[in-house]
């Protein structure tokens, strides 16, 4: 039996050339910009090429390009690994695809009809639900693959044991190499407000999985920001910049977790490791560790792996567990349910 787990993530530039097609393709999906085609493809145009040099001078800090996708290839072979064990009988190949930048989600649905799979897992890399990131790259899938193999799908785990284990020891860690106490900022990636009062479970879920790692990792000091906005629209709120300040103001330093990413790539390594860091500095704040992203952290791993064997053993349905979207495209309890307004 062939088994093929299909990790999805958001992708970046391979190198320099590539950011400003990389952005339009980001900002040419009807997730992310919610205007018919006809007004969103120059828009998508005016603004990746008005963005194009400024994130190109970030992706430099980086040497040019985003690690995301050998962060990525590291999770798939730890993952692969960890199936081998636990399923042993299956032939299991760990695929990545990637929303806007290679490889592609309609290039890697090709490779897997291609290896023949007989089952498919889709394993989105992000442990929130939300339309612009999980639905919108699930939909790509369906529209691209073409084969007949059996598929599960696990919409999201925000308050999945391994991935919360995962994230409390990676806090416990950062707090006891620390010389005085921290408070804990769990930033995670922002959204329009717009996209949540649509119906968008991201920010009760990004709140699901703060209160269980608090929980589990036993903190009395800590709080929920958001960071990485984009554009005139009001987003998500308080902003990470504004937590910072007011750490300031209360004089206790912190220590960052981005609980929304589950690997390095710009939104960490420049935003949060350089620019918030360089705040931070500036606003006088007694200390700033930054926690790092679970990666190949062997928790989270197991996480994914005990995700991929439950969505299998659920026969075709995800393990909807607690903090599941039902009535998103993504969540097939409600499989037949509509699309969230995701028109292409
Ligand atoms: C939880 C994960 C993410 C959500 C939600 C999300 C929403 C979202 N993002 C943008 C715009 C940009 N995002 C960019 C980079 C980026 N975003 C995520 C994850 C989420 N995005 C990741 C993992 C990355 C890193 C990719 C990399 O190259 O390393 C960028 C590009 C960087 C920049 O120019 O700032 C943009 C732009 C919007 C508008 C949005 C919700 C509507
Ligand atoms: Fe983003
Ligand atoms: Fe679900």
């Amino acid at each position: 039996m062939r088994l093929a787990v299909v990790l999805f993530n958001l992708g970046g530039p391979d190198g320099p050339e590539a950011v400003r097609p990389f952005l339009f393709n980001l900002f040419n999906d009807p997730a992310i910009i919610r205007l018919p085609g006809l007004l969103r493809t120059p828009l998508a145009r005016l603004i990746s090429s008005r963005r194009e040099k400024a994130a190109q001078a970030n992706y430099a800090l980086m040497g040019g390009r985003s690690p995301i996708v050998p962060e990525t290839e590291a999770q798939a072979a730890a993952l692969t690994a960890a199936l081998k064990t636990a399923l042993p009988e299956a032939e299991t190949r760990v695929f990545i695809a990637m929303r806007y930048w290679t490889p592609m989600v309609e290039e890697v649905a090709a490779e897997v009809a291609a290896w023949r799979a007989d089952e498919i897992v889709l394993l989105p890399l992000y442990p929130q639900f939300s339309t612009t990131t999980t639905a919108s790259s699930l939909k790509a899938w369906r529209k691209s693959y073409g084969g007949t193999a059996r598929t599960s799908t696990v919409c999201c785990y925000p308050a999945g044991r391994g991935w919360i284990d995962s994230q409390a020891r990676l806090i416990t860690e950062a707090l006891a190499g620390s010389d005085r106490p921290l408070r804990v900022l769990f930033s995670a990636h922002g959204v329009p407000k717009s996209v949540i009062d649509g119906g968008d479970p991201y920010q009760a879920q990004v709140e699901m999985t703060a209160a269980a790692v608090a929980a589990r990792a036993g903190l009395s000091d800590w709080t929920i920001c958001y960071q990485s906005r984009v554009g005139p629209m009001k987003w998500l709120e308080p902003s990470t910049i504004d937590a910072l300040k007011t750490a300031a103001r209360d004089r206790v330093g912190v220590a960052v977790v981005p609980i929304a990413f589950v690997s390095e790539h710009i939104e960490t390594l420049v935003e949060l490791d350089i620019e918030y860091a360089e705040l931070a500095h500036e606003l006088g704040l007694p200390a700033y560790v930054r926690v790092p992203a679970a990666g190949v952290q062997p928790d989270f791993i197991g996480g994914l792996a005990e995700a991929v064997i439950a969505a299998r053993r659920a026969g075709g349905t995800a393990p909807c567990g607690p903090g599941c979207a039902p009535g998103f495209a993504a969540c097939p309890r409600s499989e037949a349910s509509s699309d969230q307004g995701l028109t292409s």
